[in-house]
């Protein structure tokens, strides 16, 4: 399958009083047309660092070290603001982390259409505008009637995040890219918007990326995933085989965690220690201080990303 976005070695860092927080520190993946990839990982461990710099859209705070992110053979990071408009949203969508926040509460739905096609310069017209919304919100499974012409608070949080998915689809975009699409739902709201976003890649010929600190949904949703701790991927591959046969301590550490909650939650052994500060991160590798198999090279250089065979790759010394 043809890769349509590629990441290559992405830093970006956070500018505060303290020092700065070395939150995506050298991150690395492919994206496959027509695939659903999943960036899982704790909470802080910088998973909407990597989607906000791949998207340049990371607050004024932080600062982009080096990297690529190549789309159709260009560097969106080379862009200027002009280019980059006309790719974001039409092209690549993001719906951010709480965008359902985001609604604004003294606006209509239907007026949330009108301002994002606006905001992007088309010469709609506001018949145009009311058409697309129609048929944006009946593809989410929700009544245009009602809904274009209610404010936010008056939906449930499973409706906002469906109106959000449409807004995002307004121009067609090829790259979908929703930064915890279920958190804060119930569990069946979130099992619907699981089976919404795979109807929605099918019909729309979508490429889904999506960060999540859930491993269920991340199993539920997605071809691929990559393992963030703090700051870097420790591990990508196909979901199934990550999650069947993980490599990486911290991600075997991780699945085990889940796997005795479901079957034994007595057993559950967990990871011991915390995640580091990424103020002042551990040299080397930064799971070596919670790492079982910690050897002296560990301490010393961040592993590289090794390759297991042509799907999966791990950032480990265990597999030189
Ligand atoms: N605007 C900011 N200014 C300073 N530090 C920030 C900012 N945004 C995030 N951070 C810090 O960067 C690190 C990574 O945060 P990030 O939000 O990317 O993690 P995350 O994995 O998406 O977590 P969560 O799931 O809780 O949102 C954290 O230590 C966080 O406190």
């Amino acid at each position: 399958m043809r890769v349509i976005l590629s990441i290559n070695n992405l830093r970006a860092v956070y500018l505060v009083r303290e020092g700065t927080i070395k939150a995506c520190d050298g991150v690395s993946f492919d994206i496959e047309e027509n695939t659903v990839y999943a960036i899982v990982g704790e909470s802080a461990s910088g998973k909407s660092t990597i989607i906000e710099a791949m998207t340049l859209t990371l607050p004024p705070n932080s600062k982009i070290l080096e990297g690529e992110v190549i789309y159709n053979g260009r560097d969106l990071l080379k862009l200027s603001e002009n280019e980059l408009r006309k790719i974001r949203w039409s092209e690549i969508a993001l719906v951010p982390q709480a965008a359902q926040q985001s609604l604004n509460p003294t606006m209509r739905i239907i007026d949330h259409f009108f301002d994002t096609v606006y905001a992007h310069h088309k010469n709609w017209q506001n018949n145009e505008i009311v058409k697309k919304a129609e048929e944006l919100i009946a593809l989410v499974r929700l009544d245009p009637k009602n809904v274009l012409y209610s404010f936010p608070h008056q939906l449930s949080g499973g409706m906002k995040q469906r109106v959000l998915i449409a807004l995002s689809l307004v121009f067609k975009p090829k790259i979908l890219i929703l930064d915890e699409p279920t958190s804060a739902l119930d569990v069946l709201t979130q099992a619907y918007i699981i089976q919404l976003l795979k109807d929605l890649k099918k019909q729309l010929k979508l490429t889904l990326i999506f960060v999540t600190h859930d491993i269920a949904v991340a199993a539920e949703l997605s071809d691929r995933i990559s393992v963030v701790y703090a700051g870097n991927i420790v591990e990508s591959g196909p979901t199934r085989d990550v999650l069947k046969d993980p490599k990486h301590p911290y991600t075997q550490g991780l699945v085990n965690s889940i796997m005795s909650l479901i079957s034994d939650p007595e057993k559950i052994k967990g990871i011991p220690g915390d995640p580091p500060s990424l103020l002042d991160p551990p040299s080397g590798c930064r799971f070596h201080p919670r790492c079982t198999y910690v050897r002296e090279e560990c301490k010393k250089e961040k592993p590289p990303m090794y390759s297991l065979n042509s799907n999966r790759k791990v950032a480990c010394y265990l597999y030189k």
